[in-house]
């Protein structure tokens, strides 16, 4: 790729951008949130038409103009966010993906079970997506790609969906196809990753390539400095804390599934304190989205089972309950989170209009301006103004926004999915600053995550949910990283001794 721009309206996304990676090499793509990491690699996946730049292919000068002349040319990707069909199987989902590049549709099948043990990526033609665990979703992404025989495979934060044993697997996999000659391109914000797995790295900043390194010869703290300068820490304590006083109370929380793609809750008992940072662990779709949906208030099926502050809440709205002192950042955050086509000053105001942003029944401009300004400056949330549309803003960058959106509502207890999921190095240390300083403050906060590494930094209490059970919760630092897996798999034993 040869000096690649794309402006959007108030930004430049990619600033003569230059890149060139090598056969079989493992190429890792760095930056801060908006650097431009996932525009360029759209660009170079045919989604997205650059306003300038050339791209070279095999030596010979190419156009990319959609996805299917990338993948013709054997050129893969893996989007954080998986496009598959859950009601259809592994093999339906990958003929209608394929479309006519499919091959020879009539032993499909068995090219998927060929290709598929061949990289370590065990998979069932027949099972339905629904059915499968998040790592074999991706899975499925991956030999999809690998079926149309692959010269470069680009990923997309690959790994923040996996657990670490599912991360040691993509690894060896993605080590396989680089021995075979294929190139990767990984973006990523987990720098010991980088280090353990590429060859090279190159560094974006604003738009425009800063830098360049060989990730084996750098550690994570000094490729962290090429990301963000000298100007940001890049580490931050642990700071443990005792509750002082039960403010989220479940009771025997059971839920039943109405579909077979839904989770039951089974006798879910916790609580979470005033002042403490409760952390619940688990491999994704155990569980997790059910009881967030049951604590924030949109499934609002149990009975005298979730009490908030000494109200029994059950029968509260999401509304009702964020007037209790409720705030919220749900998993989702293009569609739950935030609504992708509203401006962000529309967004501030669909959960903060409790905040002064409304007066006998009219919305005041000026104030929902002015917190929503504040948010972005705060936060340091890139966008060009607080007129852009929310699915305009980077991953990382909308992340930031609604966090800052729902913690300036100073809550009495914050609920969050994933808090830093796509979240830069830098941003990742103001978020966890931020979170140490509401429950500082008093507020109880609840984290539900698969990033083991955040929940050891920045929880008091941990236990771990599987298949919609919740495992006795215990102090951070009483709690090995084995025990918890064990405990994440459905072994809750240990920790019913401690409890
Ligand atoms: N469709 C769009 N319309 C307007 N601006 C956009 C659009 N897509 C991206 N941008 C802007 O371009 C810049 C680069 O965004 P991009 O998504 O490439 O960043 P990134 O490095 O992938 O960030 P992250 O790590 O947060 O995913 C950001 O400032 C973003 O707001």
């Amino acid at each position: 790729m040869t000096h690649i721009s794309k402006r959007y309206p108030g930004c430049i996304a990619n600033d003569r951008i230059s890149l060139a990676i090598d056969d079989g090499e493992i190429h890792a793509l760095l930056g801060e949130n908006g650097a431009g990491k996932s525009t360029l690699m759209k660009i170079l996946y045919g989604v997205t038409k650059p306003d300038e730049g050339a791209l070279t292919w095999n030596g010979t000068p190419t156009r990319i103009d959609s996805p299917a002349d990338a993948r013709a040319l054997g050129i893969g990707m893996v989007f954080q966010h998986f496009s598959l069909f859950e009601t259809l199987t592994v093999r339906e989902n990958i003929e209608l993906a394929l479309g006519d590049q499919v091959g020879d549709s009539a032993n499909l099948a068995q090219r998927i079970v060929d290709t598929s043990a061949r990289y370590g990526l065990p998979l069932d033609p027949e099972q339905r997506v629904a059915t499968l665990s998040t790592g074999e979703k991706q899975r499925v992404e991956i030999v999809r790609c690998l079926l149309l025989d692959i010269q470069l495979l680009i990923l997309d934060e690959p790994t923040s969906v996996l657990t670490p044993q599912e991360v040691e697997r993509l690894f060896e996999t993605l080590r396989l196809l680089s021995q075979e000659g294929c190139s990767i391109l990984f973006i990523s914000h987990k720098l010991h990753e980088v280090v353990s797995l590429c060859d090279k790295a190159t560094i974006l900043r604003h738009g425009q390539v800063t830098g360049q390194c060989r990730p084996q010869e750098e550690t994570a703290e000094s490729i962290a400095r090429m990301m963000v300068g000298d100007d940001i820490p890049i580490s931050n304590d642990t700071q443990r804390a005792t509750g002082t006083g039960v403010f989220l109370d479940i009771r025997r929380l059971s839920t039943k599934a109405v579909s077979t793609f839904e989770v039951a809750l089974k006798n879910i008992n916790f609580n979470v304190q005033c002042g403490e940072i409760v952390g619940i662990a688990g491999v994704a779709g155990n569980g997790q989205e059910e009881l967030l949906r049951a604590l924030s208030g949109e499934d609002t099926r149990s009975t005298q089972q979730l009490w908030i502050d000494g109200h029994c809440v059950d029968a509260l709205s999401p509304l009702q309950r964020r007037r209790l002192g409720l705030a919220f950042v749900p998993e989702d955050r293009l569609g739950r989170g935030a609504v992708p086509e509203m401006d962000l000053n529309q967004n501030t105001l669909l959960t903060s209009f409790d905040s002064g942003l409304v007066r006998r029944g009219f919305l005041r401009p000026g104030a929902i301006r002015a917190l929503t300004e504040r948010i972005i400056a705060k936060y340091k949330v890139k966008t060009p103004s607080a007129d852009a549309s929310a699915a305009s803003l980077s991953g990382g960058n909308l992340q930031k926004f609604i966090i800052g959106r729902e913690v300036e509502q100073q809550p009495k207890l914050l609920i969050m999915a994933h808090p830093t999921w796509g979240v830069d190095i830098g941003a990742q240390v103001a978020i966890h600053n931020t979170i140490f300083a509401l429950r500082n403050q008093g507020c109880a906060v609840l984290v539900v995550s698969e990033d083991l590494d955040e929940l050891y930094k920045i929880c008091d209490r941990l236990g771990a949910i599987c298949d919609g059970a919740v495992s006795p919760l215990r102090l951070t630092d009483q709690m090995p990283l084995a025990q918890l897996g064990r405990a994440m798999a459905g072994d809750f034993d240990a920790n019913e001794e401690a409890a």
